[in-house]
Order: structure tokens, then C-alpha cells, then sequence
């Protein structure tokens, strides 16, 4: 049970990724200011969580089923909880997608909005009633850098991150009156099992529906630059887990949060130019026609982040 003082924070997610390694960064906090509820839909997943949780776990650890497509399953997660408190709730649990929009059927477009959109609005709408009665809470809600700039073959994921953008600064300013607040994180690339589970999915696509050249363009050009990106830009999730317990831990937490500096530009392109063109075409260019420079700054990124440029200059050889 949480001690007087401790902040109680619900993560969804929590099997693997970035709410697995929150929930475990905050569980093992050295002063121990918090009580994780780690929430996860399937519990025959939890001995990896179990395992690094160690010692903490049924101290300052408890692992909860929660599913956030389903109703029930939140409804039975919440009203365990010691009169319901969670001070801190954590929107985490999302999926991917990738690929030609042609080739992906609805009712796989509709799940990812069922989860990644729909999924968060379920889980804001059940802690609410209780945080404004409290007159105290703060809504963590893990949107990426596509919640704010669409990249090509993320059409729908990017949707749905757009989608929670827009419902959470709309409900940030009505919530401020009762002292609730609303944070997004937006992360670049994080190397998770996210990007393994895209290329599982792709892997076993035929593309059914999409012409032969968007598939070679999916596949050829795409897929390789996306994955460079990964290997350059990528976050670990520890990084963006101990960004994420800044901001929980902030006396006035911030409303948007991008934890990749080396992503901002990318992003800002959009703000520089209120056309869109410079984006838009920014991002064409970067991927059909400046195949050269892409692949030479990604190595350059590389180089500068692994700090083996610095090395070698700095140290006498
Ligand atoms: N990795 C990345 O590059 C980025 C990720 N993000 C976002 O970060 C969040 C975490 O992703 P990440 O850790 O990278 O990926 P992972 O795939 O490692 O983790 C996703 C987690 O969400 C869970 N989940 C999926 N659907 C549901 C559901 N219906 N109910 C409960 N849990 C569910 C998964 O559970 P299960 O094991 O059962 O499938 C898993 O625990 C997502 O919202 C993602 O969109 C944002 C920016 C970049
Ligand atoms: C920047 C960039 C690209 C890819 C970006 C990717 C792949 C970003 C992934 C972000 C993720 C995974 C967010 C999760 O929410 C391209 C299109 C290859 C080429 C042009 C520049």
C-alpha cells in the first residue's frame, strides 16, 4: 500500500518498453516518492517486469491486468485500488503501424485508434470523476514526435497521435481549473520492441491493394532510411523513462515535452513555415532525392552522438 506522501502513478503498458522501464526507474526512486500500479493486458507477461522490479516489487511495485480497449478490464483496475487514488496516471500502452495505406484493411486502422486514441480517452475518462473531486492529478500521455508531424507510411499511427494532441490540449485548459494536469511526451525513435513488432507485421504482409511501385518505395527506400534512423536518433527507453519522471516530479509540470533535441529541428520545420511546404517537401527531398546526404549526416549524427569524433581528436593518438 502507498505511505502518506507517496505520489501513486498508473502506467499502462508496462510488458515491455518504455512502462516497463518507467515503471521500474520510478519503483526503485531512492527516496521513495512513489508507488507504481504497473498495468499490463496480458499478466503471463509480467516475469520480465518482475524480474527487474527485484526487490521493489509489492514494495513500492504492484503489477494490475489492464486492458485499454476494454471497458471492463478498466472499470476492475480502477476499483481495486485503494479509494481509487492515483495521483499520477501514465497513458502509455500504444501500437505501430506502418506500411501503404492501400494494403491495410480498416479494421487494422480502426485498432490502432482503439488503442492509441480511443484507449487513453477511456483511461482519462474513468481516473477524472475522482482527480477533480481530489482537486489534484496530473494526465502523462506518451504521443511521439509524429503526434505532431506526420512522417510518410505512418499515415494512420501519426493520425492517431495528432488525435490525442488535439484532445488533450483541449481538456488541459478545463482541467487547469481544477488543478489537474495534462503532459505530453513526444519521443523521437526509441528502440523498444516497437520497431520489431512493425517489421513482424510487414514481414507478413503481401501488400494486398498497393501498386508495384509504392511497394518498392515502402520497402526500398523507406524501410532502410527508418531504420537508420533508429540506429542514430534512437532513444533507449531508460533515457525517456528518466525524462518522463522529470516531468512527473515538476512542482508545474510542463504541457509538451520533446525528449529528442537531435529530432526538434525535424519538427520545428513545421513551425517555421505556416505554409507546410517546407515540411512537406523538406521531408520528400530528405527521402526520394537526397538519398547521398541523408545517409552521410545520418553517419555524421552517429558519429557526433557516440562522441568518437571528440575521442579521436581529443585524445593524442
Ligand atoms: N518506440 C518508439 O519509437 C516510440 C514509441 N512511442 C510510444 O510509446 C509508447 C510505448 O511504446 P514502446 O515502449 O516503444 O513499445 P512496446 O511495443 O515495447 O510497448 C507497448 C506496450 O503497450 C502495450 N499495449 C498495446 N496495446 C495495449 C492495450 N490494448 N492495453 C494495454 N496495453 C497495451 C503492449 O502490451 P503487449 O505486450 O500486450 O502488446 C506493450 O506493453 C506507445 O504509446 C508508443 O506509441 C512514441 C514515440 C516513439
Ligand atoms: C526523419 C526522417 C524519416 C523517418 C523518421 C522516422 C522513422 C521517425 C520515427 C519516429 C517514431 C518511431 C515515432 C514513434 O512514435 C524518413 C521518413 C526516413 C526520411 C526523412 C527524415
Amino acid at each position: 500500500m502507498a505511505t502518506d506522501g507517496q505520489k501513486v502513478v498508473l502506467i499502462t503498458g508496462c510488458s515491455s518498453g518504455i512502462g516497463l522501464r518507467l515503471a521500474v526507474l520510478l519503483a526503485r526512486d531512492t527516496q521513495r516518492r512513489f508507488y507504481v500500479i504497473a498495468t499490463m493486458r496480458d499478466l503471463r507477461k509480467k516475469a520480465k517486469l518482475e524480474e527487474e522490479a527485484g526487490v521493489t516489487l509489492h514494495e513500492t511495485l504492484v503489477i494490475r491486468q489492464l486492458d485499454v480497449c476494454c471497458d471492463e478490464s478498466v472499470t476492475e483496475c480502477l476499483n481495486g485500488l485503494q479509494d481509487r487514488k492515483i495521483d499520477v496516471l501514465v497513458n502509455n500502452a500504444g501500437m505501430g503501424q506502418i506500411g501503404p495505406l492501400e494494403s491495410l484493411s480498416m479494421q487494422d486502422m480502426q485498432k490502432v485508434f482503439d488503442t492509441n486514441f480511443f484507449g487513453v480517452v477511456r483511461m482519462i475518462k474513468a481516473v477524472l470523476p475522482d482527480m477533480k473531486r481530489r482537486k489534484s492529478g496530473h494526465i502523462v500521455v506518451m504521443s511521439s514526435v509524429m503526434g505532431l508531424q506526420g512522417i510518410v507510411f505512418n499515415d494512420v499511427y501519426s493520425a492517431s497521435k495528432f488525435a490525442i494532441e488535439g484532445f488533450c490540449e483541449s481538456l488541459a485548459v478545463q482541467l487547469l481549473k481544477f488543478n489537474v494536469n495534462v503532459s505530453l511526451i513526444e519521443p523521437g525513435p526509441v528502440n523498444t520492441e516497437f520497431e520489431m513488432k512493425l517489421m513482424e507485421e510487414v514481414a507478413k504482409s503481401e501488400f494486398p491493394g498497393a501498386d508495384a511501385d509504392t511497394v518498392r518505395y515502402f520497402k526500398d527506400v523507406y524501410l532502410p532510411a527508418s531504420h537508420e534512423i533508429f540506429v542514430t536518433l534512437g532513444q533507449s527507453p531508460d533515457t525517456v523513462a528518466k525524462e518522463v519522471i522529470k516531468v512527473i516530479a515538476m512542482r508545474k509540470p510542463v504541457f509538451r515535452y520533446l525528449t529528442n533535441s537531435l529530432y526538434t529541428p525535424l519538427v520545428a520545420m513545421k513551425y517555421a513555415d505556416e505554409s507546410g511546404n517546407l515540411s512537406v517537401r523538406s521531408f520528400y527531398n530528405l527521402l526520394f532525392n537526397y538519398g547521398t546526404i541523408f545517409h552521410l549526416s545520418m553517419n555524421l549524427l552517429k558519429c557526433i552522438t557516440c562522441n568518437c569524433f571528440r575521442r579521436r581528436t581529443v585524445t593524442p593518438s
